[in-house]
């Protein structure tokens, strides 16, 4: 898929992992809606990226992944401003076991609502271009990290939802595929005081910090280029992108 004249929205693209994404699909030819609730990264964010790509490629919406009303007015708004949407990445998530529901809700509710409402306006069976999502989950959705329960499960939904996603939308001819991305440790903000985050099982953030200084951490850089690998490869439907420090490949699981 070549991104020329494509619209994306992402997700938490205020910061980390989604602002990657977000200047990496406008490298490339996208235009780019940035859904966030951190209104004055996002802002400072936009205004540098204009000046950068020009004002017609990107529009900051302040958006809560919480709630549904508010990504139904932004994917309105995105279709009347840009005229569709070709390319959605639900990236949104926090790590916080004190706040599990919150969790529950940004994390894996967040994608499943996103996807959701996107479907109305990239569904080829309700008048939509088609297109491809990419959500991220972590390598705690393929595995468990012991002090993070709660993030672990909302991860595993997300490679769940998104794999079964991929199977329906093909069986089903909506004309978008679905990919998740399975980063290990990646260098942002998300990272910064762990120990706080891991409410009742804090007693066992040595083990994280042991996990983290032998699997080393990832550039942001390196996730924005895998999950361009994802959007733009059109033979990609229903695949998991496992992403460590030394490199990458494909997640292999049980048939069924
Ligand atoms: N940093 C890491 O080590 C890893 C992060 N991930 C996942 O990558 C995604 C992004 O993480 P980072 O960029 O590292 O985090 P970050 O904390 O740097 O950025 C997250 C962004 O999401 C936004 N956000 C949070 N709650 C939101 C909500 N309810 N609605 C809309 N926006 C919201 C924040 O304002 C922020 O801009 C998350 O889903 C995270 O679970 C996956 C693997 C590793
Ligand atoms: C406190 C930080 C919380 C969450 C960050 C992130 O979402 C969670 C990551 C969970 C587990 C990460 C494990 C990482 C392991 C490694 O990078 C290396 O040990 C390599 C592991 C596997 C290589 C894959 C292979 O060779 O098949």
């Amino acid at each position: 898929m070549a991104l020329s004249g494509k619209t994306a929205v992402v997700t938490g693209a205020a910061m980390g992992i989604g602002q990657a994404i977000t200047e990496k699909l406008l490298h490339n030819g996208a235009k780019v809606v940035l859904l966030d609730v951190n209104e004055s990264a996002a802002k400072t964010l936009v205004e540098n990226l204009s000046k950068q790509y020009g004002q017609d490629r990107t529009l900051f919406l302040s958006c809560n992944v919480e709630s549904e009303e508010q990504l139904k007015a932004a994917f309105e708004k995105t279709v009347d401003t840009f005229g569709g949407i070709d390319i959605l990445c639900n990236n949104a998530g926090i790590l916080n076991e004190n706040e599990w529901e919150k969790s529950v809700s940004i994390n894996l509710l967040g994608v499943i609502r996103g996807t959701y409402v996107a479907l109305q306006h990239m569904n080829k069976l309700s008048g939509g271009r088609g297109g491809v999502v990419v959500n991220t989950a972590s390598m705690a959705g393929l595995g468990p990290l012991i002090t993070c329960p709660v993030y672990t499960a909302t991860k595993h939904g997300v490679v769940g939802f998104t794999r079964a996603m991929a199977g329906a939308s093909a069986a089903s001819g909506y004309g978008i595929r679905f990919n998740v991305i399975c980063p290990s440790f990646v260098q942002t903000e998300f990272l910064s005081d762990p120990n706080s985050k891991m409410g009742q099982f804090s007693h066992l953030a040595d083990v994280i910090e042991q996990m983290i200084s032998k699997a080393g951490t990832l550039n942001v850089s390196d996730v924005a280029e895998s999950v361009l690998e994802m959007v733009t490869d059109e033979t990609k439907n229903g695949e998991a992108l496992m992403i460590f420090s030394k490199g990458k490949h494909y997640v292999t699981f049980p048939s069924m």
